[in-house]
């Protein structure tokens, strides 16, 4: 029987609602510690608390916390996968995280809830189970971080949120998913192709992520510089295009070699250098605007962020951005 790593973080996977307000809030103990006899069926689970927050409360030391506890674990005893359980609102952005970070090649799976734990039909220890199943399937290794939840696998650079309150919320647009879950198996449809790895050990640069909107004004991009911010992502227009009177300033900012990253504010697609007027993305590709393909803003803003901290950020930039 394989040895999976079962960490906990919170969210709503553990989280109860009160029937008198229906508000959803932290337990103090985390109801699924309790559920290790139905996982055994599957694994010899070696279960961890690393912390119990909901995820708006994550930040890139927490995801750097998780690095450490599974490396840690690594070092002092085999194990053949890892199973994270997390809240849904920042857990893309812990699974990329984690993906971009950890060079190993046993399974590491993600899963939360949207229905907490003590709702009719809650998901979470469904969920629960299905992270198992995917994190010691023979066939999960070797292909990242893995996102499961509703039946579905999702990778780590594809996958975001995308309903407020579904329980089919994660969805990789353009790519959709790379496996499923039935009652019996663990199938496995494609394999990711790429993966850039950067081993970082501390976090200390930042990185400042805008959405463009019609009628932008610059005074924000100035405002992040002078902040001290050492990156600046754009989710831009459509296949990746600003306002125009953005355009000197992203000059100045370039110049100072502080670097910025365009995405698309669209769910699906990749950026471009197509559109040759002011401000679209030929214009901006020729300034030195780097072009990220298929991320979303806030895995960009991830990716810059370990670029960035890593030991030569040119080549984890160009690494990382590469199709
Ligand atoms: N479904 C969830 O887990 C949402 C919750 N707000 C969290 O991320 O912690």
């Amino acid at each position: 029987m394989k040895t999976i790593l079962l960490i906990h973080t919170g969210g709503t996977i553990s989280m109860q609602i009160q029937a008198e307000s229906s508000t959803v809030v932290p337990n103090e103990n985390n109801p699924l510690v309790n559920e290790g006899e139905k996982l055994k069926k599957y694994a010899t689970i070696i279960e961890k608390e690393a912390f119990n927050l909901p995820s708006p409360h994550i930040t890139p030391k927490e995801m750097l916390n998780l690095k450490e506890i599974i490396i840690d674990t690594m070092e002092h005893q085999k194990i053949d996968g890892v199973v994270i359980t997390h809240g849904t609102d920042t857990l893309e952005e812990t699974a990329y995280f984690l993906d971009l970070t950890m060079d190993i090649t046993i399974p590491i799976v993600i899963t939360g809830a949207m229905r907490s734990s003590n709702e009719i039909g809650s998901d979470g220890l469904y969920n629960l189970l299905s992270a198992v199943k995917v994190a010691v399937s023979d066939n999960a290794v070797g292909k990242g971080v893995l996102v499961v939840l509703n039946d579905e696998i999702h990778t780590a650079k594809s996958v975001t949120k995308t309903h407020t309150s579904s329980i089919s919320t994660f969805q990789s647009p353009s790519h959709g998913p790379i496996g499923f879950i039935s009652k019996s198996i663990v199938h496995f449809n494609h394999s990711p192709n790429y993966r850039a790895v950067f081993p970082i050990q501390l976090i200390q640069k930042r990185v400042a992520l805008f959405k463009v909107y019609a009628g932008m004004e610059p005074d924000l991009l100035a405002a992040s510089v002078s902040l001290g911010y050492d990156g600046i992502i754009l989710e831009g227009f459509g296949q990746g295009n600003v306002p125009p009177n953005l355009v000197p300033e992203i000059e100045k900012i370039l110049k100072l070699e502080i670097p910025i990253v365009l995405v698309s504010r669209c769910l699906n697609g990749i950026v471009q250098d197509v559109y040759g007027y002011v401000g679209g993305g030929k214009d901006l590709k020729e300034l030195g605007v780097t072009f990220a393909h298929g991320l979303n803003g806030q895995k960009a803003r991830l990716a810059l962020l370990i670029a960035l901290n890593s030991t030569n950020p040119t080549t984890a930039m160009n690494e990382i951005f590469k199709i």
